[in-house]
């Protein structure tokens, strides 16, 4: 896995990313030259998963006011790019702030990058003792290297118990319709050593019941001041699955997918993408709602893994505290 090139960097003129569209069969390399390319590569979800959004948004901005365009427009085409992972907003927001200060905006991009670094291994570390009698997890989408600028967020955890030297098995689900856990996190964890088994998103309730599973941890794309989180669609019957159970489940993310403005999974936008991702074959008559998230209400929630710490209920007061630290 130490051969896997960086999810997003900079190439001094462009940001450079691996196309993950097109893994786990071809490791393609590219560099995105224009604002445009970055848009569409984040829209297509060549580059995804929210942090490595954020960071490649970041960068993004930083192209397009290289090439002398107007610096509230491109950041506000970047971040309408996705809708749902606040971390796109946060570090576009950012990358904007420095540049009307008359900072360079390319220093926050690339402090971003390192940060996620420094606050996956934490979340990694955190995750690793709070689940000390964990032997099987399960997760869902991708959380991972390819997700962040470091070990990942959900994946994370994992990562550092098997570093630890603990056995680990971990159960990650396909994840329908674009297949991040078949594709992405169980390419990935098999490449770095990590017992890896995978399931379709519909045996995942059934593998809850076996009581196999020890702990289910997935990552977020915004956390509402109240503690509901929004991550991939099918993340919710996870949870109402695992409290049947009494499965712990656990939300990873760092600190800026939490989004102190939205009070409360009723108030995250969904975004919405289009039938040709479900139905190969359009037929006549069949609509398709194909929403990319879904949101888990807080209570079904047993703590959620941040860098500053572990959150838990009630979550309106430990998110409020978290974020004014
Ligand atoms: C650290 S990645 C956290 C989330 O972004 C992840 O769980 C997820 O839902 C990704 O969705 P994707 O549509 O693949 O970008």
């Amino acid at each position: 896995m130490s051969a896997l090139p960086a999810s997003v960097g900079w190439t001094g003129d462009a940001v450079r990313i691996i196309d993950q569209r097109l893994l786990p069969g071809q490791l393609s390399v590219r560099d995105l030259a224009t604002v445009d390319e970055v848009v569409d590569a984040i829209a297509t979800l060549a580059v995804r998963g929210a942090n490595v959004i954020g960071s490649a948004g970041a960068l993004g901005f930083v192209l397009g006011v290289r090439a002398g365009l107007d610096a509230d427009d491109t950041a506000a085409r970047l971040i309408a790019a996705r809708p749902t992972a606040v971390n796109l907003r946060v570090a576009v927001g950012l990358a904007l702030d420095a540049y009307h200060a008359g900072r360079d905006p390319l220093g926050v991009a690339l402090g971003l990058l390192t940060a996620d670094d420094e606050q996956t291994r934490r979340i990694g570390e955190l995750g690793r003792d709070e689940l000390a009698g964990a032997r099987v997890i399960l997760t869902h989408c991708n959380t991972g290297r390819l997700a962040t600028t470091g070990w990942g967020t959900a994946l994370g955890v994992a990562y550092a118990i098997h570093e630890s030297g603990r056995p680990l098995t971990v159960l990650a689900t396909e994840t329908r319709p674009l297949r991040q856990g078949a594709r992405l996190t169980a390419w990935e964890l098999a490449a770095s050593g990590i017992d890896v088994e995978l399931l379709v998103d519909s045996a995942a309730a059934a593998a809850l019941g076996t009581g196999r599973v020890d702990a289910v941890i997935v990552g977020a794309d915004r956390i509402a001041a109240n503690g509901d989180t929004a991550n991939k669609v099918g993340t919710r019957s996870l949870a109402v699955a695992a409290a049947r159970e009494g499965v712990p489940f656990y939300v990873a993310a760092t600190l800026n997918a939490i989004d102190p403005s939205t009070a409360s999974g009723a108030d995250i936008e969904i975004e919405e993408r289009s039938a040709d991702e479900v139905l190969d074959t359009p037929i006549e008559g069949v609509r398709v709602w194909n929403p990319a998230f879904d949101v888990t209400p807080a209570e079904l929630i047993t703590g959620i893994i941040t860098e500053a710490g572990i959150l838990r209920a009630p979550y309106s007061d430990s998110i409020a505290k978290a974020v004014q630290a």
